[in-house]
Protein backbone atom coordinates (compact mmCIF):
# COMPACT_ATOMS: atom_id res chain seq x y z
CA UNK A 1 0.00 0.00 0.00
CA UNK A 2 1.10 3.22 -0.94
CA UNK A 3 2.47 5.23 1.95
CA UNK A 4 0.47 8.77 2.10
CA UNK A 5 2.63 12.12 3.44
CA UNK A 6 1.36 14.20 6.20
CA UNK A 7 1.72 17.84 6.33
CA UNK A 8 2.98 19.21 9.29
CA UNK A 9 1.60 23.21 8.92
CA UNK A 10 3.87 25.26 11.07
CA UNK A 11 3.56 28.74 12.96
CA UNK A 12 6.56 30.58 13.78
CA UNK A 13 6.93 33.01 17.22
CA UNK A 14 9.25 35.51 15.65
CA UNK A 15 11.41 35.60 12.32
CA UNK A 16 14.69 35.10 13.39
CA UNK A 17 17.83 34.29 12.04
CA UNK A 18 17.79 30.71 13.05
CA UNK A 19 14.05 30.83 12.27
CA UNK A 20 15.51 31.53 8.49
CA UNK A 21 17.42 28.51 8.30
CA UNK A 22 14.51 26.32 10.31
CA UNK A 23 12.19 27.07 6.97
CA UNK A 24 14.77 26.52 4.10
CA UNK A 25 15.31 23.32 5.68
CA UNK A 26 11.99 22.19 6.40
CA UNK A 27 11.19 23.79 3.28
CA UNK A 28 14.20 21.28 1.13
CA UNK A 29 12.37 18.89 -1.81
CA UNK A 30 11.82 15.86 -0.36
CA UNK A 31 10.71 12.42 -2.14
CA UNK A 32 7.17 11.64 -2.80
CA UNK A 33 7.33 8.59 -0.52
CA UNK A 34 8.54 10.96 2.48
CA UNK A 35 5.82 10.45 5.05
CA UNK A 36 6.00 13.87 6.14
CA UNK A 37 6.58 17.37 4.40
CA UNK A 38 6.13 20.75 5.96
CA UNK A 39 4.13 23.89 5.38
CA UNK A 40 4.08 27.75 7.21
CA UNK A 41 0.66 29.06 7.59
CA UNK A 42 1.01 31.30 9.99
CA UNK A 43 3.69 33.53 11.56
CA UNK A 44 4.06 36.13 14.92
CA UNK A 45 6.68 39.06 14.36
CA UNK A 46 6.94 42.49 16.00
CA UNK A 47 8.65 43.42 12.70
CA UNK A 48 4.91 43.95 11.03
CA UNK A 49 2.95 42.70 8.09
CA UNK A 50 5.37 44.55 5.27
CA UNK A 51 8.73 42.45 6.97
CA UNK A 52 7.06 39.67 6.99
CA UNK A 53 6.06 39.13 3.83
CA UNK A 54 9.45 40.40 2.52
CA UNK A 55 11.00 37.49 4.70
CA UNK A 56 9.05 34.67 3.70
CA UNK A 57 9.17 35.76 -0.27
CA UNK A 58 12.79 35.90 0.49
CA UNK A 59 12.92 32.38 2.32
CA UNK A 60 10.89 31.35 -1.09
CA UNK A 61 7.62 30.43 1.07
CA UNK A 62 6.03 28.73 -1.97
CA UNK A 63 2.55 30.03 -0.42
CA UNK A 64 3.66 33.11 1.18
CA UNK A 65 1.04 35.47 -0.19
CA UNK A 66 -1.65 32.56 2.37
CA UNK A 67 0.22 32.87 5.24
CA UNK A 68 -1.22 34.38 8.07
CA UNK A 69 0.82 37.20 9.57
CA UNK A 70 -0.29 38.11 13.53
CA UNK A 71 1.02 40.96 14.71
CA UNK A 72 1.05 39.43 18.39
CA UNK A 73 2.00 35.92 19.21
CA UNK A 74 -1.14 35.78 21.88
CA UNK A 75 -3.37 36.68 18.49
CA UNK A 76 -1.94 33.57 16.60
CA UNK A 77 -2.03 30.77 19.60
CA UNK A 78 -5.80 31.89 19.72
CA UNK A 79 -6.80 31.56 16.13
CA UNK A 80 -3.86 30.92 14.04
CA UNK A 81 -4.24 27.54 11.75
CA UNK A 82 -1.25 25.18 12.38
CA UNK A 83 -0.30 21.85 14.04
CA UNK A 84 2.92 22.85 15.94
CA UNK A 85 4.85 26.20 16.83
CA UNK A 86 8.48 26.83 16.09
CA UNK A 87 10.03 29.80 19.10
CA UNK A 88 13.03 30.80 18.21
CA UNK A 89 13.10 34.31 20.72
CA UNK A 90 15.34 35.25 22.86
CA UNK A 91 16.36 32.63 25.75
CA UNK A 92 14.83 34.77 28.77
CA UNK A 93 11.59 34.64 26.31
CA UNK A 94 11.17 31.10 25.82
CA UNK A 95 9.44 30.31 28.96
CA UNK A 96 6.49 32.74 28.85
CA UNK A 97 6.27 31.92 25.14
CA UNK A 98 6.21 28.33 25.34
CA UNK A 99 4.07 28.87 28.53
CA UNK A 100 1.23 30.69 26.44
CA UNK A 101 1.75 28.41 23.77
CA UNK A 102 0.78 25.09 25.82
CA UNK A 103 -1.61 26.42 27.49
CA UNK A 104 -3.72 27.44 24.34
CA UNK A 105 -3.35 23.46 23.55
CA UNK A 106 -0.32 24.06 20.59
CA UNK A 107 2.13 21.82 20.06
CA UNK A 108 5.65 23.51 20.53
CA UNK A 109 9.04 23.39 19.40
CA UNK A 110 11.18 25.38 21.44
CA UNK A 111 14.50 26.36 20.57
CA UNK A 112 17.60 25.29 23.28
CA UNK A 113 18.13 26.64 25.96
CA UNK A 114 14.41 25.67 26.50
CA UNK A 115 14.46 27.42 29.41
CA UNK A 116 16.04 29.58 31.77
CA UNK A 117 16.52 27.09 34.47
CA UNK A 118 15.14 23.85 35.66
CA UNK A 119 12.13 24.14 37.44
CA UNK A 120 10.98 26.15 34.42
CA UNK A 121 11.71 23.29 32.57
CA UNK A 122 9.76 21.36 34.95
CA UNK A 123 6.82 23.44 34.50
CA UNK A 124 6.81 23.67 30.24
CA UNK A 125 7.00 20.26 30.79
CA UNK A 126 3.97 19.73 33.35
CA UNK A 127 1.97 21.96 31.49
CA UNK A 128 2.50 20.14 28.38
CA UNK A 129 1.30 16.37 29.93
CA UNK A 130 -1.72 18.70 31.27
CA UNK A 131 -2.98 20.13 28.29
CA UNK A 132 -2.24 16.52 26.31
CA UNK A 133 0.26 18.36 23.57
CA UNK A 134 3.58 17.56 22.36
CA UNK A 135 6.84 19.53 23.68
CA UNK A 136 10.62 19.45 22.40
CA UNK A 137 13.66 21.28 22.70
CA UNK A 138 15.33 21.57 20.00
CA UNK A 139 18.16 20.42 20.52
CA UNK A 140 18.66 19.06 16.73
CA UNK A 141 21.95 17.49 17.31
CA UNK A 142 20.64 14.87 19.32
CA UNK A 143 18.88 13.92 15.88
CA UNK A 144 21.28 13.68 13.17
CA UNK A 145 22.77 10.74 11.63
CA UNK A 146 25.91 10.73 13.13
CA UNK A 147 24.78 11.26 16.99
CA UNK A 148 22.06 8.13 16.28
CA UNK A 149 24.52 6.12 14.78
CA UNK A 150 27.41 6.87 17.98
CA UNK A 151 24.40 5.78 19.69
CA UNK A 152 23.22 2.82 18.31
CA UNK A 153 26.52 1.01 17.15
CA UNK A 154 29.76 2.07 18.08
CA UNK A 155 28.87 3.29 22.01
CA UNK A 156 27.43 -0.12 22.17
CA UNK A 157 30.87 -1.56 21.23
CA UNK A 158 33.70 0.85 23.11
CA UNK A 159 33.79 -0.33 26.56
CA UNK A 160 33.39 2.21 29.32
CA UNK A 161 33.22 5.47 29.16
CA UNK A 162 36.78 7.11 30.76
CA UNK A 163 36.37 10.62 29.79
CA UNK A 164 34.87 12.97 27.02
CA UNK A 165 36.06 16.45 26.28
CA UNK A 166 33.51 18.70 24.19
CA UNK A 167 34.21 22.51 23.25
CA UNK A 168 32.00 24.96 21.30
CA UNK A 169 34.23 28.39 20.98
CA UNK A 170 32.89 30.71 18.33
CA UNK A 171 34.32 33.84 18.03
CA UNK A 172 31.09 35.53 17.87
CA UNK A 173 31.69 38.47 19.62
CA UNK A 174 32.90 41.59 18.72
CA UNK A 175 33.54 45.04 19.77
CA UNK A 176 31.94 46.43 16.54
CA UNK A 177 28.42 44.16 17.42
CA UNK A 178 25.60 45.66 17.93
CA UNK A 179 25.12 45.73 22.09
CA UNK A 180 21.19 45.09 21.71
CA UNK A 181 22.18 41.74 19.97
CA UNK A 182 20.73 39.04 21.93
CA UNK A 183 24.78 37.63 21.93
CA UNK A 184 25.84 40.26 23.65
CA UNK A 185 23.26 41.43 25.67
CA UNK A 186 22.41 40.41 29.25
CA UNK A 187 18.67 40.82 29.56
CA UNK A 188 18.08 39.22 26.27
CA UNK A 189 20.15 36.22 28.05
CA UNK A 190 23.81 36.45 26.34
CA UNK A 191 26.14 34.23 27.37
CA UNK A 192 28.01 31.45 25.84
CA UNK A 193 27.11 28.92 28.77
CA UNK A 194 23.47 28.95 27.93
CA UNK A 195 24.21 29.66 24.02
CA UNK A 196 26.56 27.17 23.34
CA UNK A 197 27.88 25.09 26.77
CA UNK A 198 24.06 23.53 26.35
CA UNK A 199 25.29 21.67 23.13
CA UNK A 200 28.69 20.62 24.63
CA UNK A 201 26.52 19.08 27.71
CA UNK A 202 24.34 17.56 25.06
CA UNK A 203 27.55 15.50 24.18
CA UNK A 204 28.48 14.87 27.82
CA UNK A 205 24.96 13.40 27.91
CA UNK A 206 24.55 11.46 25.07
CA UNK A 207 27.82 10.03 26.13
CA UNK A 208 28.00 9.81 30.21
CA UNK A 209 23.88 8.84 30.44
CA UNK A 210 23.09 5.73 28.20
CA UNK A 211 19.66 4.55 28.82
CA UNK A 212 20.22 2.43 31.58
CA UNK A 213 17.82 2.99 34.60
CA UNK A 214 20.08 2.18 37.33
CA UNK A 215 23.18 4.43 36.37
CA UNK A 216 23.61 7.35 38.94
CA UNK A 217 23.55 11.06 36.84
CA UNK A 218 27.19 12.01 36.84
CA UNK A 219 27.10 15.47 38.55
CA UNK A 220 29.11 19.11 38.04
CA UNK A 221 31.72 19.42 40.41
CA UNK A 222 33.61 22.44 39.01
CA UNK A 223 32.71 25.43 37.14
CA UNK A 224 34.69 28.47 36.57
CA UNK A 225 33.97 31.10 34.02
CA UNK A 226 35.80 33.79 32.57
CA UNK A 227 34.05 36.92 31.50
CA UNK A 228 34.36 39.01 28.48
CA UNK A 229 32.98 42.85 28.59
CA UNK A 230 31.22 44.34 25.83
CA UNK A 231 31.30 47.76 26.66
CA UNK A 232 28.10 47.73 28.53
CA UNK A 233 28.35 45.14 30.80
CA UNK A 234 29.68 41.58 31.29
CA UNK A 235 29.17 38.32 29.75
CA UNK A 236 30.02 34.77 30.53
CA UNK A 237 32.67 33.41 27.86
CA UNK A 238 35.37 31.37 29.01
CA UNK A 239 33.82 28.26 30.18
CA UNK A 240 35.26 25.75 32.09
CA UNK A 241 33.27 22.46 33.25
CA UNK A 242 33.89 19.49 35.05
CA UNK A 243 31.41 16.59 35.54
CA UNK A 244 32.21 13.52 37.80
CA UNK A 245 30.48 10.14 37.73
CA UNK A 246 31.44 8.45 40.79
CA UNK A 247 31.19 4.35 40.75
CA UNK A 248 28.62 3.58 43.85
CA UNK A 249 31.06 0.74 45.12
CA UNK A 250 34.62 2.93 45.62
CA UNK A 251 33.01 6.72 45.38
CA UNK A 252 36.13 7.16 42.98
CA UNK A 253 35.15 9.20 39.41
CA UNK A 254 34.98 5.84 36.66
CA UNK A 255 33.78 9.06 33.88
CA UNK A 256 34.63 12.55 33.54
CA UNK A 257 33.25 15.37 30.98
CA UNK A 258 35.45 18.10 30.72
CA UNK A 259 33.25 21.03 28.98
CA UNK A 260 34.22 24.26 27.35
CA UNK A 261 33.16 27.13 25.91
CA UNK A 262 33.98 30.51 24.62
CA UNK A 263 32.67 33.31 22.30
CA UNK A 264 35.37 35.46 22.12
CA UNK A 265 38.22 32.20 21.79
CA UNK A 266 39.63 30.35 18.90
CA UNK A 267 39.98 32.91 16.29
CA UNK A 268 39.44 35.80 13.58
CA UNK A 269 35.91 36.63 14.53
CA UNK A 270 35.78 37.80 10.86
CA UNK A 271 34.78 34.76 9.02
CA UNK A 272 30.78 35.02 8.39
CA UNK A 273 30.77 31.53 7.87
CA UNK A 274 32.07 31.00 11.13
CA UNK A 275 30.51 27.25 11.58
CA UNK A 276 31.94 26.28 8.76
CA UNK A 277 35.44 27.21 9.10
CA UNK A 278 37.79 24.00 9.12
CA UNK A 279 39.50 23.73 12.37
CA UNK A 280 42.22 21.40 13.69
CA UNK A 281 41.81 19.43 16.70
CA UNK A 282 38.38 17.21 17.69
CA UNK A 283 35.56 19.38 18.90
CA UNK A 284 34.32 16.02 21.04
CA UNK A 285 36.93 13.24 22.30
CA UNK A 286 35.52 10.17 23.67
CA UNK A 287 37.85 8.13 25.66
CA UNK A 288 36.51 4.46 26.10
CA UNK A 289 38.31 1.37 27.19
CA UNK A 290 37.95 -0.12 24.07
CA UNK A 291 38.60 3.01 21.48
CA UNK A 292 38.36 6.59 21.34
CA UNK A 293 35.73 8.76 19.06
CA UNK A 294 36.75 12.33 17.97
CA UNK A 295 34.10 14.52 15.87
CA UNK A 296 35.66 17.42 13.90
CA UNK A 297 34.17 21.02 14.73
CA UNK A 298 31.79 22.24 15.05
CA UNK A 299 30.12 19.96 17.70
CA UNK A 300 26.42 21.47 16.67
CA UNK A 301 26.89 19.52 13.32
CA UNK A 302 28.51 15.89 13.73
CA UNK A 303 29.02 14.47 10.10
CA UNK A 304 32.17 11.98 10.68
CA UNK A 305 33.13 9.72 13.25
CA UNK A 306 36.99 9.34 13.66
CA UNK A 307 37.00 6.25 15.58
CA UNK A 308 40.79 4.52 16.83
CA UNK A 309 40.63 1.05 18.37
CA UNK A 310 42.42 0.28 20.88
CA UNK A 311 41.75 -3.78 21.13
CA UNK A 312 43.94 -6.30 19.70
CA UNK A 313 41.42 -7.73 17.01
CA UNK A 314 41.58 -4.26 15.66
CA UNK A 315 45.44 -3.89 15.52
CA UNK A 316 47.11 -3.38 11.73
CA UNK A 317 49.82 -6.56 10.83
CA UNK A 318 52.14 -3.48 12.39
CA UNK A 319 50.33 -3.30 15.91
CA UNK A 320 49.30 0.12 15.57
CA UNK A 321 45.49 0.66 16.34
CA UNK A 322 43.13 0.83 13.75
CA UNK A 323 41.51 4.08 12.67
CA UNK A 324 38.27 4.42 10.99
CA UNK A 325 36.41 7.64 9.51
CA UNK A 326 33.12 6.93 9.18
CA UNK A 327 31.37 9.45 6.98
CA UNK A 328 27.66 10.33 7.98
CA UNK A 329 26.58 13.80 6.54
CA UNK A 330 23.43 15.53 7.23
CA UNK A 331 21.43 14.41 4.14
CA UNK A 332 20.43 17.63 2.96
CA UNK A 333 20.48 21.60 4.18
CA UNK A 334 21.85 22.24 7.48
CA UNK A 335 19.64 19.91 9.22
CA UNK A 336 17.59 21.65 11.33
CA UNK A 337 14.73 19.25 9.66
CA UNK A 338 15.59 16.63 11.49
CA UNK A 339 14.45 17.27 14.57
CA UNK A 340 11.16 18.75 13.08
CA UNK A 341 10.39 15.49 11.58
CA UNK A 342 10.72 14.34 15.06
CA UNK A 343 7.56 16.37 16.50
CA UNK A 344 5.66 16.00 13.15
CA UNK A 345 5.86 12.63 13.49
CA UNK A 346 4.83 12.41 17.05
CA UNK A 347 1.64 15.24 16.53
CA UNK A 348 0.73 12.80 13.43
CA UNK A 349 0.72 9.51 15.46
CA UNK A 350 -1.16 11.09 17.70
CA UNK A 351 -4.21 12.85 15.83
CA UNK A 352 -4.30 9.27 13.82
CA UNK A 353 -5.60 7.94 16.73
CA UNK A 354 -9.06 8.17 18.49
CA UNK A 355 -8.33 8.59 21.82
CA UNK A 356 -7.13 11.86 23.88
CA UNK A 357 -3.29 11.03 24.46
CA UNK A 358 -2.07 12.25 27.66
CA UNK A 359 0.65 15.28 26.93
CA UNK A 360 4.42 14.46 25.23
CA UNK A 361 7.46 15.93 25.97
CA UNK A 362 9.99 14.29 23.54
CA UNK A 363 13.78 13.98 24.99
CA UNK A 364 11.88 14.93 28.67
CA UNK A 365 14.35 12.80 30.65
CA UNK A 366 17.79 14.51 28.38
CA UNK A 367 16.85 17.92 28.51
CA UNK A 368 16.37 17.73 32.58
CA UNK A 369 19.14 16.33 32.95
CA UNK A 370 21.39 18.83 30.88
CA UNK A 371 19.28 21.36 32.11
CA UNK A 372 20.58 20.52 35.90
CA UNK A 373 23.79 20.39 34.17
CA UNK A 374 23.42 24.23 33.41
CA UNK A 375 21.96 25.12 36.40
CA UNK A 376 24.75 23.80 38.91
CA UNK A 377 27.71 25.12 36.28
CA UNK A 378 26.14 28.43 36.86
CA UNK A 379 25.77 28.31 40.77
CA UNK A 380 29.24 27.39 40.99
CA UNK A 381 30.63 29.62 38.50
CA UNK A 382 28.41 32.58 39.47
CA UNK A 383 26.43 33.26 36.11
CA UNK A 384 23.45 35.72 37.23
CA UNK A 385 20.66 36.61 35.37
CA UNK A 386 18.08 39.09 36.20
CA UNK A 387 15.73 36.82 38.61
CA UNK A 388 12.26 38.46 37.00
CA UNK A 389 13.55 36.42 34.01
CA UNK A 390 14.23 32.43 36.19
CA UNK A 391 10.71 33.15 37.90
CA UNK A 392 8.50 30.14 36.96
N1 LIG B 1 19.49 25.56 16.62
C1 LIG B 1 20.48 26.37 16.28
O1 LIG B 1 21.40 26.01 15.57
C2 LIG B 1 20.43 27.77 16.75
C3 LIG B 1 19.58 28.13 17.75
N2 LIG B 1 19.50 29.41 18.18
C4 LIG B 1 18.57 29.72 19.25
O2 LIG B 1 17.44 30.37 18.65
C5 LIG B 1 16.99 31.44 19.45
C6 LIG B 1 17.02 32.71 18.63
O3 LIG B 1 18.33 33.01 18.26
P1 LIG B 1 18.64 33.97 16.98
O4 LIG B 1 18.03 33.41 15.79
O5 LIG B 1 20.09 34.22 16.98
O6 LIG B 1 17.87 35.27 17.47
P2 LIG B 1 17.58 36.64 16.71
O7 LIG B 1 18.08 37.72 17.60
O8 LIG B 1 18.01 36.59 15.31
O9 LIG B 1 15.98 36.67 16.69
C7 LIG B 1 15.20 36.65 17.84
C8 LIG B 1 13.80 37.05 17.41
O10 LIG B 1 12.95 37.00 18.52
C9 LIG B 1 11.86 37.88 18.31
N3 LIG B 1 11.66 38.70 19.51
C10 LIG B 1 12.58 39.43 20.16
N4 LIG B 1 12.01 40.05 21.19
C11 LIG B 1 10.70 39.70 21.19
C12 LIG B 1 9.58 40.02 22.01
N5 LIG B 1 9.69 40.84 23.07
N6 LIG B 1 8.39 39.46 21.71
C13 LIG B 1 8.24 38.64 20.66
N7 LIG B 1 9.28 38.31 19.84
C14 LIG B 1 10.47 38.84 20.11
C15 LIG B 1 12.22 38.79 17.15
O11 LIG B 1 11.46 38.35 16.03
P3 LIG B 1 10.61 39.43 15.20
O12 LIG B 1 11.60 40.48 14.83
O13 LIG B 1 10.08 38.67 14.06
O14 LIG B 1 9.55 39.90 16.15
C16 LIG B 1 13.69 38.49 16.90
O15 LIG B 1 14.02 38.59 15.56
C17 LIG B 1 17.86 31.40 20.68
O16 LIG B 1 17.20 30.62 21.63
C18 LIG B 1 19.12 30.69 20.25
O17 LIG B 1 19.80 30.06 21.30
C19 LIG B 1 20.23 30.37 17.57
C20 LIG B 1 21.10 30.08 16.56
C21 LIG B 1 21.31 28.74 16.11
O1 LIG C 1 22.69 27.49 18.55
C1 LIG C 1 23.72 28.05 18.26
O2 LIG C 1 24.62 27.41 17.49
C2 LIG C 1 25.84 27.99 17.14
C3 LIG C 1 26.27 29.14 17.99
O3 LIG C 1 27.39 29.79 17.46
C4 LIG C 1 25.10 30.07 18.20
O4 LIG C 1 25.48 31.22 18.93
C5 LIG C 1 24.05 29.33 18.90
O5 LIG C 1 22.93 30.09 19.22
Amino acid sequence: MAQTTTPCRWALLGLSSIAQTFVDDILLPRDSSDPISHIVTSVSTTGGQERAHKWLAERKVPNSQDVAVFATFEEMLKSGDFDVIYISTPHPLHYPHALAALNHKRNVLLEKPATMNRPQLERLIQVSKEQGVVFMEAMWTRYLPATLFLQQHIMPQIGPIRRVFADLSVPIASKDMDLTSRLLDKEAGAGAWLDMGIYCLAWADVVLNPDNENKKIPKVVFADSIPYYTGKEDVDDINTVVISGKSESSGQSSAIAIVTTSLTLAGSNKSADRLAVKKVGPSVKIEAENAQVCIPFPLIRPQELHVEWYGSEHLDEKGDAKAEVIKLPVERGWGLWYQADVIAKAVRDRKSENDQKPGLAIGEEESLRVMQWLDDARELAGIKYDPASEAV
